[in-house]
């Protein structure tokens, strides 16, 4: 029977209350306001202390609700999560965010209008977005923006973020259970849910849709300013001890490269990717870097062709290759790495997922799983713990160990060397 004395929901709310002063504490001190859902409102911080607290205080609410709610209405919830991600959907395929006005008001007549679908079916839509407070209606069928709302008015990349994952993204993976059934033993690039609804791999779907391919890009500077940022990689590893040649590999447009060398003036960047990739990079203005940023067509299934550098990254590569995938990447890294100094650090940046469950709390663990089937969906990629890590550099070539994980989780950074000692 419960009673107070026992009540493990008091517990739950007990909870919720020590980390909810925690955090009101934490937004004083730093001379924060507190948030509200209005469109002025200054979000949390986003730093190590607010974070750890967010984590914790999703947990202890999340599991309150499970259990106040239970099992069936947590079903009924469940069964009809689909439908929120339809009104989610059309808002961004017909942005109903730049259709209202930043401050004020629109009414359902003049956002109809705007983004041209019939106002029956657009009031039905906003007001189920209203009930997760995205927009609200202020007077029967006059809208207004909340600040979830306005931020995908505001930041054209996040809004980018939301709608790719739910135009392409979403068909393939309500092919999911299709998919496994065709190949149940088999996923890789070519084998996986994205290619049995799309028809083709992620890349070249991107090859052969331009618009896409640009929202893609965009999607993924709005991803970078949610999660994977900059700060964290800085954090993670004593750059500031390299003095010399660091290899990127697969670095992309080179953002993270180039925010590496404007933050420490020792480091010389060599970014490489595909000429696609580097065009793009090779436009922005690097002239306060001296030359310290340099881009180089390199495909890393191919031998690394620098064998001097102080130190190789890896960074959101793994995540999106198969395990024999990675092994060939990895495998390619080994010469240069025979000839670069001993002891060269062969950094994988990655999400590094906990070993069992618990580690983490279960928000944040959450996170990274729902990356990993991301990965699984769209790549046949998947997303790797320590020991996952440690098989596949072994594999790859048995001089690998990890000489040590310098930060777990969603910016998980793994250190692995080559062995010169030992013979292959
Ligand atoms: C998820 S992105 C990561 C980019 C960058 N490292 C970052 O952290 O932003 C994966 C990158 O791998 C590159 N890539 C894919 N296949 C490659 C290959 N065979 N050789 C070199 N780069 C490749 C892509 O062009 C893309 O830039």
């Amino acid at each position: 029977m419960a009673t107070r004395n026992n009540s493990t929901l008091l517990e739950l709310a007990k909870s919720i209350q020590e980390l909810t002063s925690q955090l009101v504490d934490e937004l004083s001190t730093s001379g924060s306001p507190e948030p509200t859902f209005d469109v002025n409102s200054t979000p949390i911080p986003e730093t190590a202390p607010f974070k750890a607290l967010q984590y914790a205080l999703n947990d202890s609410a999340q599991d309150l609700l499970r259990l106040v709610n239970g099992p069936k209405a947590e079903a009924r919830t469940q069964i009809c999560n689909l439908y929120d991600l339809a009104a989610w959907q059309v808002a961004c395929e017909f942005n109903f965010f730049d259709a209202v006005p930043e401050e004020g008001t629109a009414s359902v007549e003049e956002i109809s209008k705007k983004v041209g679908v019939d106002e029956d079916r657009l009031g039905r839509f906003l007001r189920i977005l209203a009930t997760e407070r995205v927009f609200e209606e202020v007077d029967p069928n006059v809208f207004r923006h909340t600040a979830k709302s306005v931020l995908h008015r505001r930041d054209r990349n996040i809004r980018d973020a939301v709608h790719y994952q739910l135009d392409e993204f979403f068909k393939a993976t309500s092919e999911t259970a299709s998919s496994i059934k065709e190949t149940p033993q088999t996923t890789n690039r070519s084998v996986n849910p994205f290619v049995s609804r799309h028809g083709m791999e992620l890349f070249q779907f991107y090859q052969n849709d331009r618009a896409r391919a640009d929202r893609f890009a965009s999607a993924m500077a709005g991803i970078g300013k949610m999660e994977r940022q900059f700060e964290d990689l800085r954090d993670c590893y004593a750059w500031g001890d390299v003095s010399g040649k660091v290899v990127d590999v697969g670095g992309g447009n080179g953002h993270m490269s180039v925010a590496l060398a404007r933050t420490f003036p020792t480091l010389h960047i060599t970014v490489q990717d595909s000429l696609s990739m580097l065009s793009q990079a090779m436009r922005q203005n690097l002239s306060d870097l001296a030359g310290r940023v340099t881009f180089l067509e390199h495909d890393f299934f191919d031998v690394q062709p620098i064998t001097d550098a102080k130190a190789y990254l890896l960074r959101y590569i793994t995540h999106n290759w198969s395990d024999q995938d990675c092994i060939r990447i990895f495998r390619a890294m080994v010469p240069a790495l025979e000839k670069a100094a001993p002891g060269t650090p062969f950094l994988i940046n990655d999400i590094v997922l906990p070993e069992a469950g618990g580690e983490l709390s279960k928000y944040q663990e959450r996170r990274m799983r729902q990356i990993d089937i991301m990965m699984m969906v769209v790549l046949g990629g998947k997303q790797r713990s320590g020991k996952d890590f440690e098989r596949l550099l072994k594999e790859a070539d048995e001089r690998f160990h990890i000489k040590k994980i310098h930060s777990a989780g969603d910016m998980g950074l793994v250190e692995a060397v080559l062995d010169m000692e030992r013979a292959n």
